[in-house]
């Protein structure tokens, strides 16, 4: 009989698990409250770079002189900026659904708990859906945390989710919190034309980040008009007609029309029988994993943001993947490789925009570790000068005594894309060798790279 393969929750995590699943021959289910696709993901990760590039565009063609062009003066036209996102959620909820179909996926739409290590119940509109599990994925993702001291009401006071784009365009945001998604908003709005201020709650944005690269976008925000206000934590924000006020621990506040709260997640762990099946959570609500992304119940595995790892949607997506593997037997017999979280690269797509992978400067110093940094700025790259955007550098890490790659940093335009030629290398131990040898396209901003190996 195939193995019975129930999974709650269909973002990232969910959707690869089950595809994968299914194609190794497992009867998948999976169940999913609000959108296929994933809340986190379709709600926020992919809306948040839409507004992004639209803003992007625009701040394009306000620099289009520059490029020897005549335009005329560009807007944001808050209707048609909605409906486009609109409809790229629309159409990738549509292919995540035909991609599961076609797999053969059972999608229930509901809520689904444990009853049971072996049973589950999904809450559907037509009512209960009882279905018994060999395997049990939760892949329920996380929603933005909301302090009891912001009342949000999606009109003055905003989380992130109410703000793709907000009901009306703010005329002043006040951005609380300085994390990845802090800062995308801070560039996201600045570039509609949004007065800004961004709250940060300790002395450096972004302070799990390189020093250096922090620098690099503090210097870029002052340079654009952001108003930075350090060293404050929020504590209160009161309402008026006309705006917000908000209040620091310090004693200073604020004053904006809108309040944005960047302020971190939750997991969606509430309500999900998780104490029926014996499942472990720990404090702050994520499901305890081992590292083949098992519960304390080892048929139960988790997946994505509720895990408690590292919360993007590429790694959802390869928990998913390593959890079919791992649950349909893959592993035995045969070499399987674990998931590393040092080796992923992620992304902030700010301007300049800012990647990394692997090993950090900063890091490695800390650890005392011997390594070599080689940098090279974009201001000597031809194609950084045809494109009109200097702007940045290429950082590498490298391993003195072998050449090995360990790590890297960009920061400067099409820093995500570019990015995944170091997170190979990080990936698969090639040396700087390899990358001074692979002759690249000219002119093409990765040349830096190859400048940066040598
Ligand atoms: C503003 C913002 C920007 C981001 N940008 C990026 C980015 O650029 N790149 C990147 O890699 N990551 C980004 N992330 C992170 C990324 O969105 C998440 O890490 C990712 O979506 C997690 O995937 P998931 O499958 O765990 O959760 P989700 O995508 O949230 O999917 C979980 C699904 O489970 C469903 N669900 C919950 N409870 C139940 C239940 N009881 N029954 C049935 N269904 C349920 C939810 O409705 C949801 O659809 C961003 C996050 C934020 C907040
Ligand atoms: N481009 C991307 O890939 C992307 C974009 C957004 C989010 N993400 C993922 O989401 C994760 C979480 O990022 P995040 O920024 O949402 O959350 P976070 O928890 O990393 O950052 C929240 C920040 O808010 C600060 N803060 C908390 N309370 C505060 C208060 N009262 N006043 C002022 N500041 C306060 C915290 O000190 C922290 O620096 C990231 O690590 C990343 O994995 C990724």
């Amino acid at each position: 009989m195939a193995k019975r393969v129930v999974i709650i929750g269909g973002g990232p995590g969910g959707n690869q698990a089950a595809t994968l699943a299914a194609r190794l021959g497992a009867e998948v289910t999976l169940i999913e409250r609000d959108i296929v696709g994933g809340a986190a993901h379709l709600w926020d990760c992919i809306p948040s770079k839409a507004m992004i590039a639209t803003g992007g565009a625009l701040t394009f063609v306000e620099r289009a002189e520059r490029m020897g062009l005549a335009v005329p003066d560009a807007g944001v036209h808050p209707e048609a900026l909605r409906e486009r996102i609109q409809g790229i959620e629309d159409r990738l909820e549509h292919s995540v659904t035909g991609l599961l179909e076609s797999q053969g996926v059972r999608i229930i739409r509901g809520t689904g708990r444990l009853t049971g290590p072996h049973t589950v119940v999904a809450d559907t509109a037509d009512g209960e859906v009882a279905l018994e599990a060999d395997v049990v994925v939760l892949s329920t993702g996380s929603r933005p945390r909301i302090p009891e001291w912001a009342a949000v009401d999606g009109q003055r006071i905003l989380t992130t989710r109410d703000a793709y784009p907000p009901p009306e365009m703010p005329e002043h945001l006040v951005v609380i919190g300085s994390g990845v998604t802090g800062v995308e908003f801070v560039h996201m709005f600045r570039s509609f034309g949004s007065e800004v201020t961004l709250i940060v709650s300790r002395q450096q944005v972004l302070p799990q980040k390189d020093p250096e690269v922090a620098a690099a976008l503090e210097e870029d925000f002052l340079r654009r008009g952001v108003k930075l206000l350090k060293g404050a934590r929020a504590e209160g924000i009161d309402v008026s007609d006309d705006g917000v006020l908000v209040r620091c621990d310090d004693g200073r506040s604020v004053r904006g029309s809108h309040a944005l709260l960047a302020i971190g997640s939750i997991p969606n762990s509430d309500g999900l029988g998780l104490e029926a099946a014996g499942v472990e959570v720990d404090g702050g609500g994520y499901v305890v994993v081992n590292r083949n992304m098992q519960s304390s119940v080892p048929h139960i595995y988790v997946a994505g943001d509720l895990s408690g790892k590292l919360p993007l949607s590429s790694v959802a997506t390869m928990q998913g993947r390593k959890i079919a593997e791992h649950a349909m037997g893959l592993h035995i017999g045969r070499p399987h490789r674990h998931l590393d979280y040092d080796k992923a690269a992620s992304a902030i797509f700010t301007e300049p925009e800012i990647a990394d992978v692997g090993l950090a400067e900063a890091d490695a110093f800390a650890e005392g570790r011997k390594i070599r940094v080689t940098k090279v700025p974009f201001s000597s790259s031809a194609k950084a000068l045809i494109n009109d955007d200097p702007r940045g550098f290429v950082k590498l890490v490298s391993d003195p005594a072998t050449g090995v790659v360990l790590g890297g940093s960009i920061v400067g335009k099409h820093a995500a894309e570019l990015i995944s030629v170091v997170a190979l290398a990080v990936t698969a131990r090639l040396t700087v060798s390899d990358i001074v040898e692979s002759i690249l396209v000219h002119p093409a901003l990765s040349e830096a790279l190859a400048e940066a190996a040598e």
